[in-house]
This record gives structure tokens, C-alpha cells and sequence, in this order.
């Protein structure tokens, strides 16, 4: 639950906060989730609804004032997520003039464009509509730079005078903790810190839970022909292992909303594939590596089963197409001469995802757990490794573990970091 004494955004000089009203998402009210899902029920999301009721009819508090802000400040990139209020003229409280004047400051600074400097995007098309927090009606905006431009990011938050727009802002991540002095000393701006797990957990019960259409997977996943994207309707997710593809990798494996253990993780990351496909094929972005790599034919830098055997490895199950040792014919220079950027994106791309799905094999195997949820920007704009997760899961497990992936998926620690706060204490 929300507690004015430690606001996630907001000004210091906008009055009393307004009283907690009786509904929203936030407060997992049923009749809310009705309206806005389409999902079948789900107990533990229902028990959960029940807890935070109860504490809230016993123990009414504000919810913090506007503007309602939640960034990820991660090793590669900085994800912004911003709440705007469109029911603010059926607000009948003293702060509507003052809260309309800020939120207009900002919808003029951030709404109105796509692009921030060099760097700065706003995902439009991942916008939420109608979205319900803590009684609130709004849209959800998501934004990102990449956090080595955290200097003009401050530069740019100086000038504009953020710290009169929001003296708080809740803050998520490494970054949180690193730039927090430097946010505070040149902006004036407090970053209240929330743990990333913790907030990524927050992000994924919410963003499920409200949005019907949020997961996905692949039917069919080994048909390279036949496969399809799938919404995924079935209802209850908990309990699954959850992996964080950033710049390294998070495996967290989920009990329930509130129950979780970082069961494993990995530096060969998102930010490894970037990093090595820069070496080796000198792409400018993300964006480059992977059409480099949707070009490439990585069978022209890995050595595979049949290249050792001269087909399968029949008696442990292993088919001749499958890789046996990334990078492994590139110690022959004829190869190597021949080796184009394309195919060595493709070899960096399949060596990384098939890394971290090895891993995840193992810890869903060891949890004995069937769902597996990934998320983190590694995966944005990647369907080649989002279709390779999901073959090597189902092949992996003869087709009862189930890959699924979201269509917000690096914008979750965001999200999260922004409710943290208003949870039941
Ligand atoms: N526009 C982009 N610029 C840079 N990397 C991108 C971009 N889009 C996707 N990526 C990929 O996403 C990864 C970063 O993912 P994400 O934002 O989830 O992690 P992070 O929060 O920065 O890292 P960490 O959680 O490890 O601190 C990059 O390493 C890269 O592989
Ligand atoms: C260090 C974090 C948690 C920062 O988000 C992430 O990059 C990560 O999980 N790296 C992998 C570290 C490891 O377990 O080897």
C-alpha cells in the first residue's frame, strides 16, 4: 500500500494526499479484474486480493501524489515508465488545478514526442490504455535510453527543471544506487530505491494479471515451417522459473507472487552478444546485430554433431544439425576468411540463447517446474532467439515445459518499481 511518508514521485508542495480509494488493480480489486481480463480465475492472485482488501479496509492510507514515475536503471539500458491520469477532471479534490498544470508540464515534455536526443525512444506502440493503479485510470508510458547516456539524461532532467516537477522518483536497478548521488546533486531529484528483483517480480504479477494479452508463445516451436505466436490464455502461471535476459542473466524461480529464489544466473548475457557481435562484425546497435544475424547462417562458424560424426550421435540422442561446439570451425583459417559478419552474428546470437537455455533446462528440471517466463530486453525485437528458447524447451523436456515470452518485456522492473510502493505493507 501506498504511504505518503515515503513517496514513490512526487512533489513535496502539492497538499494532503488524496485518501486511498476503495477499488483499482492495485488493490487487486475482483470487480476491476473482471472488466479489464479475460483470464480465468487464479487462486493465488485471488488469495492475494483478499490479503491486500483486508489490509486496506484495516489500515487506510494515501496513495502517493502525482506524477507517478518508475525507472530501471540497468547495465545497459535505463527504462522509464510513466502513469499519466486521464481521469483527472472527474477528480473533485483541491490539487485537480495543480495536478492538471504538472501533468500538462509533462505530457508537453514527454507524451508529445517518440524521440529524446540521439538515444531517448518511447515505445509507443507497447502504450497501455485504461490501465487501473491504485484507483487511478491512466496510460502507461514506456521510454528507454541507453545508461551511458545517463549524464545527458541528467543534463537534460537539470534544464528542464525536473526536480519542480517530482522531487521523488522511485528508481530500480544497479543504477539506482549508482547514480543516485549524482541524480540528487544535480537534478535535486531523490531516488527511492527498490530492489530490481523484487520490483521484477511486482512487474510481472501486475502486467499478467491486467493485461489479457501479455504472454505468448510458440505453437508447434520445432516446425521451422509451422510454427505460430499464440497468445497464452491458460490462466495460472504460478509456479515457473522466471529469466531476466539483460545485459547478464537473472533465474529466479517463483513460487508465488510474493515467494522467490534466485536459483542461478549467467554473464553471458544480452550484453555479451552485443559486446562480441561489436568485435566481430563492428555493427553499430542492437538493432544491426540482429539483422546481421537474421541474414547469417551460423552452421558457417559452428562445428556441429555431423561435422564430428558424420551424422547423428544416435545413442545419446543428439541429431547431426545440432551445434557441438560454437565458434568451433573457426580456428580454421580458410573458414574463418570465409566466415561473413552475418555469420558470425547468427554464431554469437545461437551460442548465447542456447547457453541460457541450457541453464534453464537445468533449473526447471531441478525445480521440477513446467512454466518458464522470460523476460529483459535481450529478447526485444529477437524473435530468432525467442523461437530458439522455446524449441530447446520443448525438445528438452518432450514437449511438457512450456516457453512463454511477453510483449512488454524489458519494461518490467519499470513497471514494477512504480508499485512497489503502494503494496500492502
Ligand atoms: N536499443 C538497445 N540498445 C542496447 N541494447 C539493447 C537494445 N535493445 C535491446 N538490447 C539488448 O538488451 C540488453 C539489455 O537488456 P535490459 O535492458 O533488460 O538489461 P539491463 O537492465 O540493462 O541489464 P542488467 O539487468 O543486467 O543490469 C542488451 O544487452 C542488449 O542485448
Ligand atoms: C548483476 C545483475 C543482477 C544486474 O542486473 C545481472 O546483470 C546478472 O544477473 N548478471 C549475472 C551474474 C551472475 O550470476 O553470473
Amino acid at each position: 500500500m501506498a504511504n505518503s511518508a515515503s513517496p514513490c514521485v512526487g512533489r513535496s508542495n502539492l497538499g494532503p494526499p488524496r485518501p486511498s480509494p476503495p477499488v483499482g488493480l492495485n488493490h487487486d480489486d475482483a470487480s476491476a479484474t473482471t472488466t479489464v481480463s479475460t483470464k480465468s480465475t487464479k487462486t493465488i492472485a485471488q488469495h492475494r486480493m483478499a490479503k491486500r482488501n483486508e489490509a486496506d479496509a484495516a489500515n487506510p492510507v494515501a496513495v502517493p501524489p502525482m506524477p507517478w514515475f518508475g525507472m530501471d536503471i540497468g547495465g545497459t539500458l535505463t527504462k522509464l515508465v510513466y502513469f499519466e491520469p486521464t481521469d483527472v477532471s472527474s477528480q473533485d479534490d483541491t490539487k485537480t488545478y495543480e495536478e492538471a498544470s504538472l501533468l500538462a508540464n509533462i505530457k508537453h515534455y514527454l507524451i508529445k514526442n517518440k524521440a529524446y536526443g540521439q538515444s531517448g525512444h518511447r515505445d509507443s506502440h507497447l502504450e497501455m490504455r485504461d490501465v487501473l493503479i491504485d484507483g487511478r485510470t491512466g496510460v502507461l508510458h514506456f521510454i528507454r535510453f541507453p545508461t551511458a547516456q545517463m549524464d545527458s539524461f541528467v543534463e537534460l532532467a537539470k534544464g528542464k527543471g525536473m526536480a519542480n516537477l517530482a522531487s521523488t522518483v522511485c528508481a530500480t536497478g544497479g543504477g539506482a544506487y549508482k547514480f543516485e548521488d549524482l541524480v540528487e546533486k544535480e537534478v535535486g531529484m531523490k531516488l527511492h530505491k527498490f530492489d530490481e528483483l523484487d520490483s521484477l517480480m511486482r512487474g510481472v504479477e501486475y502486467m499478467e494479471h491486467f493485461n489479457a494479452s501479455e504472454l505468448f508463445y510458440y505453437e508447434n516451436p520445432q516446425e521451422e515451417e509451422n510454427y505460430q505466436k499464440a497468445v497464452y490464455q491458460a490462466g495460472a502461471i504460478y509456479p515457473f522459473i522466471l529469466v531476466n535476459i539483460g545485459s547478464g542473466v537473472s533465474i529466479l524461480s517463483v513460487k508465488s507472487p510474493d515467494e522467490y529464489r534466485r536459483v542461478c544466473g549467467t554473464s553471458l548475457g544480452g550484453g555479451t552478444f552485443l559486446g562480441l557481435c561489436s568485435l566481430l562484425t563492428n555493427c553499430k546497435d542492437f538493432e544491426e546485430a540482429l539483422a546481421l544475424a537474421a541474414k547469417g547462417d551460423n552452421k558457417n562458424v559452428d562445428r556441429l554433431v555431423r561435422d564430428i560424426y558424420g551424422g547423428d550421435y544416435a545413442k545419446f540422442g543428439l541429431q547431426g544439425d545440432l551445434v557441438a561446439s560454437s565458434f568451433g570451425h573457426m580456428n580454421d583459417s580458410v573458414r574463418r576468411a570465409n566466415a561473413r559478419p552475418e555469420d558470425l552474428a547468427k554464431a554469437t546470437l545461437t551460442t548465447i540463447t542456447n547457453n541460457i537455455g541450457s541453464l534453464v533446462k537445468l533449473c526447471a528440471q531441478a525445480e521440477s517446474l513446467e512454466r518458464v517466463i522470460f523476460v529483459g530486453n535481450f529478447l526485444r525485437i529477437n524473435s530468432i532467439s525467442m523461437k530458439m528458447l522455446a524449441s530447446a524447451m520443448d525438445f528438452w523436456s518432450q514437449g511438457s515445459t512450456k516457453a512463454l515470452f511477453c510483449e512488454h518485456e524489458g519494461y518490467y522492473g519499470a513497471v514494477g518499481c512504480l508499485l512497489e510502493l503502494m503494496k500492502t505493507p
